[in-house]
């Protein structure tokens, strides 16, 4: 039985989140389903970006990295950005990219594993971890980076060698969820370092990074938490390993006394010791915007939200008789659902045309990711109907729809 758009649109009505949706500043006509990639402007952020330039910059000038607490957002940030991970204080700073933090906290456990040799990575990783992985192996003698056919086959393949495991939360192309406590648990118990990918699932659902024992994650603040394309990404390492800890990237940021200038390195203590250099302030202020409103955000009801949409979603489109490359079951999903579809591109530039605005991955995945803040109910039900539209009609097939750009 599927709901109508009637009902839909009473789940709307009953929804606690629906508030939220006022804060974002969606185009009029789009059912935005590509938030797991890029996350919707806030309203508050082109205001936030407009102080900062003219008043802190403008007038202020360079006063504002202490008056206006420039310096310290990267730690500012990261403590706002903690209770989103299940993070205690002073674990979570907010720097750099995910490629680049996770190159730091890679060589950094490599580093406390000597004597063990292997890095396994899942094959089918956003394609940055693994080629990070390649390049952090290739610089400490004696590594290598091997490839896990797929996380199940991680018992198999956790020997005394395996320095670290590196693995996504939630996969990126079809949205599958792992269990973070059994993983984490069984990687340390044969000795290895744990750390976690966790782009897909920040913003997505409530993470527990201390409870489950993480020692290190990375992640963006682009997808669900909406920082803005290219902001800052975050790291946290596990307090018990701050003190052992060493990064590769030791710029002064991560200094103790960076305006001493002192021609040699001594990290800070703690977290801080994973800074470089001087953060992007628009980067950073424009997500300091968006945590404004996570701020608010319970996540247990956000991910209760995420699951009825995703739910939902599968049971308005069972009737197009599409594989659904997502798990089913709810402790096993992220935020996304994943559709196979031999010509998925031209499908997705067709539903785009129309206003809803998914995406592809190859070679045949539709990915359609439901960012509770501003995705309601009558949103799915509407791009059910226009996938549904998309496919009887077999407009994805005029010319048009299959040129493809740099970016899908
Ligand atoms: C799982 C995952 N890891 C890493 C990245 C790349 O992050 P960055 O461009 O910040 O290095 C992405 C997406 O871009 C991703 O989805
Ligand atoms: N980071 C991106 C970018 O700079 C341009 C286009 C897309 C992205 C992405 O985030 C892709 C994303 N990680 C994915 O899940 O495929």
């Amino acid at each position: 039985m599927t709901r109508t758009r009637e009902e839909c649109a009473a789940l709307d009505a009953a929804d606690p989140l629906a508030g939220f949706r006022a804060e974002f500043a969606l185009p009029e006509g789009v059912i935005y389903l590509d938030g797991n990639s890029l996350g919707a402007l806030p309203r508050r952020t082109p205001e936030r970006v407009r102080e900062l330039v003219e008043v802190e910059w403008g007038q202020q000038l360079i006063r504002s990295w202490n008056d206006a607490g420039w310096f310290a957002l990267p730690h500012t940030l990261g403590a706002r950005i903690a209770p989103l991970v299940g993070a205690a204080a002073g674990q979570v700073v907010v720097c750099d990219t995910t490629s680049v933090n996770l190159f730091k906290v890679l060589t950094a456990a490599l580093r406390l594993r000597p004597g063990r040799r292997t890095v396994l990575a899942e094959q089918a990783a956003f394609p940055t971890d693994l080629y990070i992985a390649e390049g952090v192996t290739g610089l400490v003698e004696g590594t290598r980076s091997v490839l896990l056919p797929s996380a199940a086959d991680l018992d198999g393949m956790l020997d005394e060698d395996v320095a670290v495991v590196l693995l996504s939360h939630v996969d990126y192309r079809t949205g599958e969820l792992l269990d973070m406590a059994g993983i984490t648990r069984r990687v340390q118990q044969a000795g290895a370092l744990m750390i976690w990918d966790v782009c897909h699932s920040v913003g997505a659902l409530p993470i527990e990074l201390d409870a489950c024992g993480v020692d290190f994650a990375v992640g963006c603040t682009y997808k669900y938490l909406n920082g803005g394309p290219g902001s800052p990404a975050f790291l946290y390492a596990a307090e018990r390993h701050q003190a052992a800890a060493a990064q590769p990237l030791s710029g002064w940021f991560g200094h103790a006394r960076p305006f001493d200038f002192e021609p040699g390195y001594e990290p800070l203590p703690g977290i801080g010791k994973f800074l470089t250099s001087s953060p992007s302030m628009l980067g950073q202020v424009a997500l300091g915007a968006s945590l404004d409103i996570w701020e608010r955000a319970d996540l247990q009801a956000v991910r209760a939200k995420s699951l009825a949409l995703t739910d939902l979603f599968v049971e308005l489109v069972e009737p197009l008789k599409l594989e659904v490359a997502t798990p089913r079951a709810s402790e096993r999903r992220g935020s996304q659902i994943a559709l196979r579809h031999p010509d998925g591109y031209p499908v997705v530039q067709a539903l785009i045309e129309r206003g809803v605005i998914g995406d592809f991955r190859a070679p045949d995945l539709m990915r359609f990711g439901f960012t509770p803040l501003y995705v309601g109910y009558r949103d799915v039900w509407d791009a059910a109907h226009h996938l549904a539209e998309v496919l009887e009609s077999g407009e994805w097939r005029a010319e048009r729809f299959n040129r493809r750009g740099a970016v899908t």
